[in-house]
């Protein structure tokens, strides 16, 4: 049996794993797995390479597998029967925290600050007829049930087209609240009755009449009425009639769903939702979605859940990558259209995926997934980062995941400790080799316009000097290091193309190099990377694009031409080394005065493309000034650690670190590894022995001394 299998993995996958040399779990898929596996939410954060794909997509894999073969052997969607029922909940007029089973007969809300209202997909139109439908309530919480027209606020009783009956014993239509019959709670019945020809609405509760609680306004009588509901961290059942009511219907009413086909009403809200018959489980409609900030990421993940199933046949799991490009937006429509089967929604480096504004998003594709799968089981959320502690993800995990539990090792943003992490200061005033370059790389033309020369003094200059020498930095640190594979991050697609042209220019298969930015086609930018890591190039220049999740086998070294300005990056910048246990050394670049850089805002009719307005942004230009050694404070700040600074010749001083290690390989004598353990920890265990037998000695004298 494999390690991963003692966490329940199935021996099908463990056998996959073990084919790709995991031998033990990391931390977080130690933690994680078992918690998907169970079925509960989870929010993972845990250092950039500690294995977050492997612990959401494995446990993942397993049930999404073990779903199919349910539904092969015939044993799925037993709950939601073959027969068609048109008289359900409304899978979409409804609230964002509101979840619908796929038989559209029990509904639940977990928010507890917010009501969340539904409305059925059918109701009753013509203005007259006796209608009947029970409601349950099946779970604690606070709720109101009754009627409603279709332009009513799902917030049912708060307007004028809704007419509820509340827990706590109240009627409301309008936002009026009135005492009516009694209070009602876990397992009462409530009979929601609405007669047409008087224009009343009544309730019973377990099949005791409460009166007549609203007559209804002659204008809205002849419109159309669906059975309404609206919940605060609440469930309830409904039957409108397809199976046996637990009390009987009141004299002169029929079960709704017993409406005459004319009198049959459509929910508009609804816009042509799937009957329940295509909530069945489909082999091909997708079980798991998840949701990467770039092509590059959803490809890894894409290809790791390959990895994953190698072994796992019949019946087959197919996965699906829906990157921009062709037909994607076909693609899209196509497949989430079929979002009713779905049971995970993971959304892997969440606080990116807001940052970028994915958030309306993510909320669309929630809304469209029911709550409560087909076999029952809840839909489960997995989100994760190295950089989850923010407060907008703290935001989203309120509105959108169910009780979710922290898999946090950390307890906050933290570096790897196989990442070495150093930042070199680049001071054009202590520096004056600039001044008399005379190749460089090519700058990016902010100062095109100024009188910048030596000899000058201004901040213009000495902005144009901090390009100029990053360029030379880049190039010492390099050769400093033999660096012969590395990813180089700058903050522009124009700063990328400058230093990959200088790259070539000086050095030629020295520095073979290639760009990942934006502006690159998706076939590029797959085929650079692809050269890259399959070490045809030295060289990845990107912009942070690629900052996140990248996955390069035992990369040695990044390096940040220039700092980004979003401390999270940071972390994720670096975090390309140092993975799966391997040693990195990242230097980054900065600028001891403010650089004049690019910035293109919304207002930027051509967002850069031969964009010469230099001005600054705060009169709509397209440049601003920035402050490298205000982002190092930050990003000091936010991982409570001063980074290492080392000369402008960029070596690494020897010190615990450095000497021991070689960038890109696994550590020797130090970390988890087996070898030398006894050696390592006896000098620890010594000195644990020492404070024990003083504490012994503090304590017995303390105890006498009382005595
Ligand atoms: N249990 C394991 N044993 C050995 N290697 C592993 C294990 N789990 C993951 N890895 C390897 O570690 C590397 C990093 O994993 P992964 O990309 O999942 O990290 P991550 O936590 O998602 O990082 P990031 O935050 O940067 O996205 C990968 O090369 C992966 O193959």
């Amino acid at each position: 049996m494999t390690a991963f299998e003692e966490f329940g993995v199935m021996p099908e996958i463990g056998q996959a794993i073990d084919e790709m040399e995991w031998m033990l779990p990391t931390d977080v898929q130690a933690e994680a797995i078992p918690l998907i596996l169970g079925g509960g939410d989870v929010l993972m954060a845990a250092e950039t390479g500690s294995g977050k794909t492997g612990a959401f997509c494995l446990p993942i894999l397993q049930i999404v597998w073990e779903t199919l073969r349910d539904i092969k052997e015939g044993k799925a969607g037993k709950p939601v029967g073959h027969k068609a029922k048109p008289w359900t909940l409304s899978f979409t007029d409804r609230g964002n925290a509101m979840a619908v089973t796929p038989d559209g007969l029990r509904c639940q809300s977990r928010e507890f600050k917010e009501w969340h209202g539904c409305r059925a997909s059918t109701g009753v139109r013509g203005g007259k007829g006796k209608y009947y439908y029970e409601a349950t309530v099946t779970d604690e919480g606070l709720c109101r049930v009754g009627w409603s027209t279709e332009i009513a606020a799902l917030d049912l009783g708060t307007d004028r087209f809704g007419f509820g009956f509340g827990g706590t014993g109240k009627k409301s239509n309008c936002k009026q609240f009135d005492n009516y019959g009694e209070a009602f709670g876990k397992c009462d019945v409530i009979g929601c009755c609405l007669d047409l020809d008087r224009g009343e609405v009544s309730f019973t509760k377990n099949g005791v009449s409460l009166g007549v609680a609203f007559r209804i306004d002659g204008n809205i009588k002849g419109g159309s009425f669906f059975p309404a509901v609206v919940l605060k961290n609440a469930e309830m059942s409904f039957n409108f009639g397809e199976t046996d009511f637990k009390h009987p219907v009141p004299e002169g009413f029929v079960a709704v769903c017993k409406v005459a086909h004319d009198n049959l009403a459509v929910n508009p809200n609804t816009g042509g939702e799937a009957s329940t018959q295509d909530l069945k489980p489909k082999p091909n409609a997708p079980q798991a979605l998840v949701i990467e900030p770039s092509r590059e990421l959803a490809e890894q993940t894409f290809n790791q859940i390959q990895k994953f199933k190698k072994h796992l046949k019949d019946p087959d799991v197919r996965e699906l990558l829906l990157i921009g490009g062709v037909n994607i937006k076909e693609q899209m429509e196509q497949r989430l259209r079929l979002l009713t089967n779905c049971k995970f929604f993971v959304l892997d480096e969440a606080d990116g995926l807001l940052k970028q504004g994915y958030t309306e998003l993510i909320e669309r594709l929630h809304k469209q997934i029911p709550k409560i799968t087909a076999d029952g089981r809840r839909l489960q959320m997995v989100v994760c980062s190295a950089t989850l502690h923010s407060f907008e993800v703290k935001k989203l995990a309120e509105r959108l995941m169910h009780f979710p539990t922290w898999v946090d090792l950390k307890g906050e943003d933290a570096v790897p400790e196989t990442v070495h992490h150093v930042v070199c200061m680049v001071d054009p005033q202590k520096d004056a080799s600039w001044q008399a370059m005379r190749a460089h790389v090519t700058t990016d033309g902010v100062h095109a316009k100024d009188n910048v020369r030596p000899g000058s003094n201004t901040a213009e200059t000495l902005s144009e000097a901090i390009k100029m020498l990053k360029g030379e930095y880049t190039l010492r640190a390099i050769n400093e290091h033999q660096m012969d594979r590395a990813i180089i991050f700058c903050r522009t697609k124009l700063d990328c193309d400058n230093l990959e042209r200088y790259l070539r220019q000086v050095g030629g298969q020295k520095y073979s190099c290639v760009c990942l930015h934006g502006d690159r086609k998706p076939q590029e930018r797959k085929a650079n990377l692809e050269k890259f890591k399959a070490k045809q190039v030295k060289f990845l220049i990107c912009t942070d694009v690629a900052a996140r999740g990248l996955d390069v086998t035992g990369l040695p070294f990044i390096i940040n031409v220039t700092l980004p300005d979003e401390k999270s990056n940071y972390v994720h910048r670096i975090g390309r080394v140092g993975r799966a246990e391997r040693m990195g050394l990242a230097i980054s670049l900065v600028a001891t005065v403010p650089e004049k850089v690019w910035y293109h805002g919304q207002w930027c009719s051509s967002r850069g493309k031969n964009c010469w307005n230099t001005q600054l942004t705060d009169v709509k230009g397209c440049c601003m000034w920035y402050d490298e050694k205000m982002y190092l404070a930050e990003i000091e700040d936010h991982l409570n650690v001063t980074i290492q600074q080392v000369d402008k010749d960029l070596k690494v001083p020897m010190n615990d670190f450095d000497g021991k290690v070689t960038y890109g390989e696994k550590r020797l004598n130090t970390g988890t590894g087996y070898k030398d353990h006894v050696e390592q920890l006896t000098p620890v265990v010594k000195e644990l022995a020492r404070l024990e037998r003083e504490a012994q000695v503090l304590y017995n004298k303390r105890f006498l001394v009382a005595q």
